[in-house]
């Protein structure tokens, strides 16, 4: 007999401070005593967003006034399967109160979490949400266009970029393979004294990657890779454009993918963006969390949000701040 299928809608309710909020499941319940999102099952007719409002204000007696669709994750536990639509809510009235005698209790989630056991589906969505919310893809082209590409990172650096990557398949094309890693090394230096992660592009050499916080894979390169090569060191970024390049992110275990391009950008002049609708869709299914690419600025972060982003990617406009 197959297992029970469940769609549930659950908050990862954001102090602005960064701080989110977990519940105990109150006894009674399934799984009484282990920490979770607070939320529960979309009734027959509801949008996640109306479901997850009227679970909020059952359990927590709050309003929810900002919330957005974030990462949608399956899990199959031993008895059931279970869908969960996680959403970031930023904004509500009222302060959260263990309306069914659940304890609550406030978390940094940069840090260990020590509150108690997390339900297994619960894991995931906390790892993600320690992703930074902007991604930035280096465009440096040229030897020559070193020096002020590492002032215009350091900047950047300093307006809160956390995660960078490294790709210049441009560069390698025309310039001595030395050439480009002591420019990859240079990078990778600003990097790290300025606070963020730098990774690897899969188009440059493997031998590369060990000093590299993770590898970024391009779509074709995820697609020839079977199984995940051996242990990935750090963070696993995958570039997505179809369901098929999200199938091989999955695949690879990959942290996040970056899917595009969204709107019209300047690195891709001949081929329309995607569109956020696509985008949507795609996000939706992707069971990871997803940035978008392809015209992306901090004017469109907000926007990339609505449509299920866990946040934007780029080059030019990230690197401009
Ligand atoms: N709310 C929530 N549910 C989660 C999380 N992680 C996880 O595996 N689940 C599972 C546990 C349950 O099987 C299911 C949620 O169902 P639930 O029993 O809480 O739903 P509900 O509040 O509508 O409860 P009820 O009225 O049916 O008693 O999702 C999470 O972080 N938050």
């Amino acid at each position: 007999m197959s297992k029970p299928f469940i769609e549930v809608a659950a908050g990862l309710i954001l102090r602005p401070d960064g701080w989110l909020l977990l519940a105990e499941r109150p006894a009674g319940k399934p799984w009484s005593g282990w920490w979770e999102l607070p939320g529960g099952k979309i009734e027959a007719g509801e949008t996640v967003l109306q479901a997850l409002t009227r679970e909020l204000k059952e359990e927590l007696d709050i309003d929810v006034t900002d919330a957005t669709p974030w990462v949608t994750y399956t899990h199959e536990y031993p008895k059931n399967i279970v869908r969960l639509a996680f959403c970031r809510v930023t904004g509500w009235n009222g302060e959260p109160a263990g309306i069914e005698g659940q304890r609550l209790a406030w978390v940094d989630p940069h840090k260990p979490i020590t509150v108690g056991t997390l339900l297994p589906a619960t894991e995931p969505p906390l790892r993600w949400l320690r992703l930074p919310d902007r991604y930035l893809i280096t465009s440096i082209g040229h030897t020559s266009n070193l020096p002020g590409f590492l002032e215009q990172l350091d900047n950047a650096l300093q307006s809160g970029i956390k995660l960078v990557q490294f790709r210049e398949p441009a560069w390698a094309n025309e310039a001595g393979l030395e050439e480009v890693k002591e420019g990859f090394r240079q990078v990778l230096q600003h990097c790290h004294d300025g606070g963020a992660r730098c990774l690897l592009n899969s188009v440059h050499p493997e031998s590369w990657r060990a000093q590299a916080d993770g590898v970024h894979w391009r779509a074709c390169d995820a697609q020839a890779q079977e199984t995940p090569p051996s242990p990935a060191k750090g963070l696993v970024g995958v570039s997505a454009h179809t369901s098929e390049d999200l199938a091989a992110a999955r695949r690879l275990n990959a942290d996040f993918a970056v899917l595009g391009h969204v709107l019209e950008t300047p690195s891709h002049p001949d081929q329309p963006g995607m569109g956020w609708a696509r985008f949507a869709q795609l996000a939706e299914e992707a069971s990871l969390p997803v940035f978008a690419i392809g015209g992306q600025s901090m004017q469109t972060l907000n926007a990339a949000r609505q449509y299920g982003a866990h946040g934007i990617a780029g080059m030019r406009y990230l690197l401009a701040g």
